[in-house]
């Protein structure tokens, strides 16, 4: 079984600790929820990872650990080989032993649209709500933070996580593998200094109660980044797919900016700006040897790339960051 001491460990040295025995409670619940046959599988393949300290990392630039000429031509194709099994990589893209993991999504991409929108990391307590496989976690790290939490409830992208902290165990990144519903509901003055929430608010079928949590667990003057799709229009407008919307069957509330300003502020957040707009490419998001299954081009309007294939707008991502008011408001 998969082992998250080191994880409790590093929340008890924080002012978290009087959270630690609920969040073990919440992995156990999780963890017994798994119904993927691969994870024992996963696990052992995990054992056999090159048991080598990397010449070199960098987090600064990219996510990039190890050199090629660390391992020896058998080796760097057994390491592709054991790789390849934790299809599909969408989160990335990653260099491991010179091996080039061309992700689905040129996850760096999002990085630099937010990096310097951002209040540094330094010395701070962050949570990356939905973090993947935790690509923007080490990302983060590279900001000298006293602990990143990723948390995700997908089993795949914790294994894909491991992967990385084989050889990251230095950094203060860790990885539950719950949903933002096993969370506490309030931490206030021991919450965290940022929360990151990217790619998950319009799965969640309460938008405002996902800001409203995400508001609570941070401590008062924190400050939160909210990543989402949007559409054009204005203040009072928000797009409810009928059905699917490129081809996702989970995605409920797509608003304007000005409604997510709105949500926002109404959840008692302040100095709510949006810091970037930007069209999803199919250069950002692709299938490739790492992603084999359909992308965003299949998604869209083979006529018009404008729509997507229900005829809504084309993916469109919005950047938010607002913080917690210091004091609560009368
Ligand atoms: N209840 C939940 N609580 C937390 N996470 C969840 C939940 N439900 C699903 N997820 C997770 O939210 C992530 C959404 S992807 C964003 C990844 C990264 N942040 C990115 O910005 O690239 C979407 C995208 O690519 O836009 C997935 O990893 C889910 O498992």
């Amino acid at each position: 079984m998969f082992s998250f001491n080191d994880t409790y460990d590093a929340i008890a040295n924080t002012r978290l600790h009087p959270w630690v025995e609920g969040f073990k409670k919440a992995v156990h619940k999780r963890m017994a929820d798994y119904t993927h046959g691969n994870i024992s599988q996963w696990i052992e393949l995990i054992k056999k990872l090159p048991d080598i300290t990397p010449d070199q990392i960098d987090i600064t630039n990219k996510v990039s650990i190890g050199s090629r000429s660390q391992l020896s031509d058998t080796e760097f194709e057994q390491l592709e080989h054991l790789l390849k099994q934790f299809h599909p990589w969408r989160k990335g893209p990653y260099h491991l032993f010179g091996q080039h993991i061309d992700t689905e999504w040129r996850s760096d991409w999002k990085w630099d649209r937010i990096k310097n929108h951002i209040s540094p990391l330094d010395d701070k307590i962050v949570l990356d709500v939905g973090c993947g496989n935790g690509y923007h976690c080490w990302r983060m790290a590279a900001q000298n933070p006293k602990l990143v939490l990723g948390i995700d409830p997908s089993q795949l992208f914790l294994m894909q996580f491991a992967i990385m902290q084989k050889y990251l165990s230095d950094y203060p990144v860790h990885y539950l593998p719950i949903g933002l519903e096993y969370m506490p509901q309030n931490l206030d003055r021991q919450g965290f200094d940022t929360i990151f929430s990217m790619g998950v608010l319009y799965h969640r079928r309460s938008p405002i109660d996902h800001i409203l949590h995400l508001k609570n667990l941070l401590k008062p003057g924190g400050e939160l980044v909210l990543e989402t799709l949007v559409v054009d229009g204005e203040d009072d407008q928000c797009l409810i797919p009928r059905d699917r919307y490129a081809q996702m069957n989970n995605v409920w509330f797509i608003p304007t900016t000005g409604m997510l300003k709105n949500w926002m502020r109404k959840c008692g957040l302040e100095d709510v700006q949006v810091a970037n707009v930007s069209t999803t490419s199919t250069e950002e998001q692709r299938a490739t040897d790492w992603m084999t299954f359909q992308s965003l081009e299949h998604y869209l309007d083979p006529q018009d790339k404008n729509l997507t294939i229900e005829g809504y707008p084309a993916p469109k991502r919005a950047f938010m960051v607002a913080r917690k008011p210091l004091q609560k408001k009368a």
